[in-house]
């Protein structure tokens, strides 16, 4: 009896023993790697061999060229060089980024982790405080926000070890008010039922549970439909009761304020001041309120209840005239108010569409943080960043907002080297990495704050600067404040416009600022320090988000993007000066100038896309002719390319057709939204006319929920989700980000029609058609299909959502008019 006892000891004992977590090389790429590195190395030596063919024919000219030497039409050739030196250029530029890519796909890794050995042995888990930032109910409906405070409430963590803090950018009643009925439901229907039937609900988001197939035949199997039935009932009353007040908003605001307000009147407040909603829907505005704070559930100092975890709403003074660094300056401020309120020592960041999917998210990043030797925090190891996924995305992603093969190959790339960056949202970071620490500085010193007071840094607020000792671990104080008044003022004053002003938030503490793109540049300082990173991607999805459903909002987010990495690629934190950033080794170093130098290769791209339409024009080749031996050249590496991005992303488990249409999206938006960012960020270099927006992706509430397979053990091959198809990519948009796109159409429309005039003059020169050029042309257009569809639709007078309107047609075609006069002229 002993004796089985002590064996059964022994084998809990093993199953425990090992590592919490592992890294392997990529499963999909662990055969087949030495093929993918083959690839690469044959992309490159075909590039250098190409660019010795360029520099060769530029030097001594090209076949064509010499003989319209010999013509004695030496005259002409100048073009041609012009026309040469800019397509080296470019293709220089495609060969330097492309080796730097290498650095990316060299070592792609993949990780494990082990939860169950992790709760087997750790004895007390940490705390985390858990950030969720929503800015605008109009934009960000609150059921879906209220859906992922939902998915946090009930996540599979202890109780009293989560607060849970909203951040209202948009200082809105109706958020407020949202969450005040979610608290309610929550505590009434859905944490009971999730804590009574937990090893059998997910996800814990009860819009997506309830949408999902397999779930109700889940609750027969385990004998809980009627309770099944009952909660949804529940949901579906608390589902329609936010809709109907997010409709009423939508027709008449303030009618609704008042409603709300009034509603709101009648419920306990922390701060005791209940004329506070009355003025607050008098003067409601976005970007002008004052400061919000409200602790709905469970001051977490005596949080003695187990059962609920603690809830704070928060919004930010806002004033109009102060620059409040939008995402970034809400981040800052829920770290502050967290650090009196909770002070835990990881944070866990979710944009307010990110809901909950896998309940051991937090488990399972905490796998990374717990050393597994001596159960110690690893103290290297700065963020665990876990993917964006998407709920909804159509069949094949038209709109390439999956990011596929971003998320497989360039995040496991940088996995292999220091670290993913933080990409915003779904990203647990260590609270002492968030204020500007290094790992290799002795407890309380913080890297470039070499005697600087940590007052000065921090800003004044007392009982802050001591939760800030806390984490840095000068010292214990374990003292919060308990009087709820004296609390509430003291959120009131960390909350306020002007307490970052003269410290070093924004610039070492806390969000980084001067990038609309704050998650990069906050995680490349992170690196910078010399902190490590962990991506992790285990299916299914741990948490997923809306993404943007039309054209317009995917090329708007990405502009957005494109024009962060701009800001941070131009900044003084840019990781081109060593002397910054001392920390990063150097291959991220490498990794973070390609991330961001990509965003500039739209450049080159746009430019690219012009060249055959100006050679056509010009009547000056910048390819081999097709019966020249030479035209192997950029023909096999054109092959190559396509070959290897194609291995690549069915090596990742991406199919052809999703592959295509991220390739495209992925030249569209080079040829558009990054374009225009390079436009915008010229005029607000070197003009400094403008000022960066942050332009909210709106969210759809009624986006549909996939059937999704729930269980962690299925492959993801096995049961891939049943997709809605979208038809095709809708360009009706009066948006400036449609107008460069156009341009390259209906000029390569132009260049075609030239060229087919020549041809038709001179039948038997066929040797000496520019059949590359035309070819180039084709492929263009066929690569902006959706543009060149958009464009003839047009010329048939039709309206659709698949015509370009005709003011982008016009404005299009009065640049290509320049351009093409332009050719005509110089030649
Ligand atoms: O002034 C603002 C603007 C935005 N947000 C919040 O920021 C998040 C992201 O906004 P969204 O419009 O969804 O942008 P995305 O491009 O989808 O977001 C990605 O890219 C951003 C950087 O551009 C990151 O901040 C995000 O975390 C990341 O998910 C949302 O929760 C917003 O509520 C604010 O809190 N205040
Ligand atoms: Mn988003």
């Amino acid at each position: 009896m002993v004796e089985a006892e002590a064996a059964a000891g022994v084998t809990a004992a093993q199953e425990a023993a090992g590592p919490l977590s592992e890294y392997v090389i990529a499963s999909r790429l662990r055969k087949n790697r030495a093929t993918h590195r083959a690839l690469l190395l044959l992309r490159a030596a075909l590039f250098f061999l190409f660019l010795a063919y360029r520099v060769q024919s530029l030097l001594y000219g090209t076949p064509s060229c010499s003989r319209a030497i010999d013509n004695g039409e030496l005259e002409s050739c100048r073009f041609h060089g012009e026309l040469g030196v800019v397509a080296l250029a470019c293709e220089a530029w495609f060969c330097v980024i492309f080796m730097l890519s290498m650095v990316i796909k060299w070592s792609i890794v993949e990780r494990v982790t082990y939860p169950d050995k992790l709760l087997k042995r750790i004895k007390e888990l940490p705390n985390i405080d858990v950030f969720v930032t929503t800015a605008d109910p109009s934009k960000e409906p609150p059921l879906i926000t209220m859906n992922t405070v939902l998915s946090v409430l009930t996540i599979d963590y202890p109780m009293n070890k989560l607060a849970c803090y909203v951040s209202d950018d948009g200082g809105s009643l109706l958020t407020l008010w949202s969450l005040k009925e979610t608290i309610a439901f929550a505590k009434s229907s859905w944490h009971p039922f999730c804590t009574k039937f937990s090893s059998h609900i997910e996800p814990r988001a009860p819009r997506a549970y309830f949408s999902r197939n397999g779930n109700v035949e889940k609750a027969m199997k385990y004998g809980f439909l009627h309770e099944w039935h009952t909660i949804k009932k529940q949901y579906e009353a608390f589902e329609a009761k936010i809709r109907s007040m997010t409709v009423a908003y939508s027709k008449a605001r303030d009618e609704t304020l008042e409603r709300l307000s009034n509603e709101l009147q009648g419920s306990s407040i922390s701060n005791g001041d209940q004329t506070i909603y009355k003025s607050w829907a008098s003067n409601y505005n976005t970007s002008n309120h004052a400061s919000h704070c409200e602790i709905l559930s469970g001051m977490p100092q005596h949080n003695l209840d187990e059962e609920f975890p603690c809830l704070v709403y928060l919004s930010r003074e806002k004033l109009p005239k102060k620059k409040h660094h939008f995402k970034a300056g809400a981040m800052n401020s829920l770290l502050r108010v967290s650090g009196i309120v909770s002070n835990a020592p990881f944070i866990l960041n979710l944009d307010c569409d990110m809901y909950v999917n896998g309940s051991k998210a937090l488990l399972h990043a905490m796998c990374f943080f717990v050393e597994s030797k001596d159960m110690e925090v690893n103290d290297k190891l700065g963020f665990v960043q876990f993917p964006q996924s998407f709920e909804g995305l159509d069949k094949d992603d038209i709109y390439g907002t999956s990011m596929a093969s971003t998320m497989e190959v360039w995040l496991k790339g940088m996995d292999g080297a220091q670290g993913p960056p933080y990409c915003g949202t779904g990203c647990v970071h260590k609270r002492e990495a968030l204020y500007g620490k290094s790992p290799n500085t002795n407890p309380c010193q913080l890297s470039s704050s070499h005697g600087q007071k940590l007052v000065d840094m921090f800003g004044s607020s007392t009982s802050f600067i001591l939760s800030v000792e806390d984490i840095l671990s000068c010292s214990k104080h374990s003292t919060p404040l308990v009087d709820e008044k004296a609390l509430m003022r003291e959120c009131k004053l960390l909350m306020d416009s002007s307490f970052e002003d003269k410290t070093s938030w924004g610039k070492e503490v806390g969000l980084i600022y001067g990038s609309v793109t704050e998650d990069l540049l906050t995680g490349m300082k992170i690196h910078g320090r010399g902190w490590k990173s962990v991506f992790y991607m285990p299916y299914p999805p741990q948490f997923l988000g809306c993404a943007p459903s039309t054209g317009e909002d995917a090329l708007t987010t990405r502009k957005r993007w494109s024009m962060g990495m701009l800001e941070i690629l131009f900044s003084k934190n840019t990781p081109l000066l060593t002397k910054c950033l001392r920390g990063l080794s150097h291959a991220q170093r490498l990794i973070y100038i390609y991330v961001y130098g990509f965003t500039l290769t739209c450049l080159p791209i746009f430019t690219y896309s012009l060249l055959p339409g100006f050679s056509i024009l010009g009547g000056y080749p910048i390819f081999p002719k097709v019966v020249e031996p030479k035209i192997l050249m950029p023909m096999s590496l054109i092959m190559c390319m396509y070959m290897s991005n194609i291995y690549e992303s069915k090596v990742v488990g991406v199919g052809m057709k999703q592959w295509w249409n991220s390739e495209r999206m992925e030249y569209i938006v080079a040829i558009s939204s990054s374009i225009l960012a390079s436009y915008e960020m010229l005029k607000k270099k070197v003009l400094r006319l403008s000022e960066t927006t942050f332009t909210i992706t709106p969210k759809d509430q009624n986006v549909k929920y996939i059937a999704q397979s729930n269980d962690y053990d299925v492959d993801k091959n096995d049961k891939e989700p049943a997709k809605v198809s979208q038809e095709s990519f809708r360009v009706n948009s009066t948006l400036p980000i449609f107008i460069p796109p156009t341009v390259v159409v209906i000029f390569n429309i132009v260049a075609l029609m030239v060229a087919f005039v020549h041809i038709i003059r001179s039948p038997r020169m066929i040797t000496y058609w520019p059949l590359a050029e035309v070819a180039c042309c084709m492929w263009i257009l066929f690569m902006l299909q959706p543009f060149t569809k958009g464009f003839f639709l047009w010329a048939r007078d039709q309206s659709g959502p698949n015509v370009l309107p005709t003011s982008i047609v016009l404005h299009a075609s009065l640049l290509v008019g320049i351009l093409t006069f332009f050719t005509l002229y110089t030649n």
